[in-house]
């Protein structure tokens, strides 16, 4: 099974939004990372068949997804940014209208509605109007309406945005189980989702994809340029000139450890530490601000 996106472009009168991207999708998760306004929602729209390239072609196993049409959206799930429902639904009214426009048989949607309320805890809400849930229970609803029929082809912008560390794990995991012989494209503005879940990683930047590979590929080009060093808190600005500070933490004694990244290193004993995907993410979007201050471990949202 192979999504083969040939030289797309879109333009939205001269602004050009994806200029000739080519990119092969094979099964596996796939991460797209780019900062706000790389394209990466036009380039899934189009992958969707939502809209219309400008030029480029994109084929599922070598025909054109022009061509396949109904055939298309039986083996396609996709996730907007935004999706839309009408208020008066209830999540399980809701599943069950996807479904049956999907083409679903009344048995079939039954059961998948039941295993996935499960699988994405919805089971306690499944009555509730879709309005009055939290942002991270919506989310999962839009999450569950793409699986419905079992997609070969899963494309989901920004999954995990509102969805608490433990949804974020839960769905880390089911997706991982799913993707086995599936494509799944994400576009996620935090790195470490992609870092846990992508095998393979699409960096797009100004309408071009400027990088692929898996993460342990993309995160050698800043092998070597990751640092980690100790500093008194009130030297952190005479030193910010000559680095890109990755992530800040107190220590005690009105120390910081600074995590950083440099050609060579900045701070006296400092140590070369291992990379990982946001330090190149950094180092690709200079400007992004995805500064992680005081402690470890947390989740570093870019803004992208
Ligand atoms: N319908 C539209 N009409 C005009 N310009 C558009 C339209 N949709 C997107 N754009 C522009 O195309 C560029 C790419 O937008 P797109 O939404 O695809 O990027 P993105 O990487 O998904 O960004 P974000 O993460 O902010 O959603 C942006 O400059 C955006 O302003």
């Amino acid at each position: 099974m192979e999504l083969e996106i040939r030289n797309i472009s879109k333009y939205y009168k001269d602004k050009k939004a994806v200029d000739q991207v080519s990119l092969t999708l094979t099964p596996g998760v796939w991460g797209l990372l780019g900062a706000n306004g790389a394209g990466k929602t036009s380039l899934m729209r189009m992958i969707a068949g939502i809209v219309q390239p400008t030029s480029g072609e994109i084929f599922y196993d070598g025909l054109p997804i022009t061509m396949l049409k109904g055939k298309y959206r039986e083996i396609f799930g996709y996730l907007p940014q935004e999706f839309g429902f009408y208020p008066e639904f209830t999540v399980k009214s809701y599943l069950e209208y996807v479904a049956s426009l999907k083409g679903l048989s009344r048995v079939e949607s039954k059961k998948k509605i039941a295993e996935l309320l499960e699988r994405l805890t919805l089971s306690e809400v499944k009555n509730k109007k879709i309005v009055k849930l939290s942002g991270g229970m919506k989310r999962r609803v839009g999450i569950a309406q793409a699986l419905l029929n079992d997609p070969k082809v899963l494309i989901l912008d920004e999954p995990t945005s509102g969805l608490d560390p433990g949804e974020r794990i839960r769905f880390r995991n089911l997706l991982s189980e799913f993707a086995n012989d599936r494509i799944v494209l994400i576009s996620t503005h935090i790195v470490s989702d992609v870092e846990y879940m992508a095998t393979q990683n699409a960096i797009m930047k100004e309408g071009h994809i400027i990088e692929t590979g898996s993460t342990e590929e993309l995160i050698c080009l800043v092998e070597g340029k990751v640092w980690s060093g100790v500093i008194p808190a009130q030297e952190i600005a005479s030193y910010e000139k000559g680095m890109r500070i990755v992530n800040l933490r107190n220590e005690d004694y009105g120390m910081v450890s600074v995590r950083y990244l440099a050609d060579g290193p900045q701070i006296p004993d400092s140590k070369s530490v291992p990379p990982k995907l946001e330090d190149l993410y950094l180092w690709l979007f200079p400007q992004e601000d995805c500064m992680e201050r005081n402690g470890e471990g947390g989740e570093v949202e870019c803004g992208f």
